[in-house]
């Protein structure tokens, strides 16, 4: 699946080349970025909390998708941040989706897409994203490293994605952003929670943990593991009171 949207991507690049220019002038005007992990470092438990429509292990999650009010609902319960998937063909995002949340709310936004290129940094602080996602899965080492450089000499916060411990020879030099551990395969699409555990014990390092919380016992698992950081999508997207659901996620009621 990965290599299908890897493929997909590099068509999608060169579509979207004619643009540089533009997000690049776009991307020198902003002052305004707010630090992902400045966010994620504060509370007891900080949660970035993602706008997803649909994903390819899932299919459509939600049907009356309104990101903006998603957004809203994540900030008065209490999120730390706000990740928004942008990729269009596979998780039905998109980029103005991303612009207009950053509009609506105060948090730091993360741009949640496959960034393989440095037009896609450029392009994301140009729609007003404070910060990138960089799959270690997806990347060469020198890449990784060239994309995290750009994204830190604009003005963006970076959280690099890992899977599996191999990966991490590939976090840049250097680095200042979060490490997140993705407990989802992108393979076979299985999950384990105990990914990030393992993670985080190997590196000594506070990970983010990716994917597949459930509700407030996996979160009291794992913060009884010592995580205490989480990037939550589908969970919280069908829960009819998105605010509430994080309260309780957090242990707050
Ligand atoms: O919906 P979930 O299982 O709570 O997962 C959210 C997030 O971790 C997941 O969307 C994700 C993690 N890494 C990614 C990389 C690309 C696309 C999506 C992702």
């Amino acid at each position: 699946m990965l290599t299908t949207i890897l493929q997909h991507k590099q068509q999608e690049i060169a579509d979207r080349i004619h643009q540089l220019d533009t997000w690049k002038a776009q991307a020198a005007d902003r002052s305004d970025f707010r630090s992902l992990v400045t966010a994620m470092h504060s509370g007891d438990i900080a949660i970035l909390a993602e706008v997803k429509k649909a994903s390819p292990s899932k299919g459509l999650i939600c049907a009356d998708f309104d990101p903006v009010a998603i957004a809203r609902a994540y900030e008065q319960g209490g999120a730390a941040a706000i990740s928004v998937l942008t990729d269009e063909r596979f998780f039905q995002g998109s980029s103005p989706y991303l612009s207009a949340v950053r509009q609506a709310v105060s948090l730091p936004v993360l741009r949640k897409d496959f960034i393989i290129h440095p037009s896609q940094v450029y392009e994301a602080a140009a729609i007003g994203a404070d910060a990138i996602l960089l799959i270690g899965e997806a990347l060469e080492a020198p890449q990784a490293q060239e994309l995290y450089d750009l994204a830190s000499e604009i003005g963006l916060d970076v959280l690099f994605e890992v899977h599996h411990q191999d990966q991490l020879v590939k976090l840049p030099t250097n680095f200042g952003g979060l490490l997140g551990v993705n407990n989802r395969d992108l393979s076979t699409f299985h999950v384990d929670l105990q990914t990030s555990v393992t993670i985080a014990h190997a590196t000594g390092r506070a990970v983010v943990c990716e994917s597949g919380i459930g509700g407030r016992d996996d979160i009291e698992s794992m913060t009884r593991q010592g995580i205490r950081m989480f990037l939550i999508g589908e969970y919280l997207v069908k829960q009819p009171d998105r605010a509430a659901a994080l309260r309780q996620l957090m242990g707050q009621s």
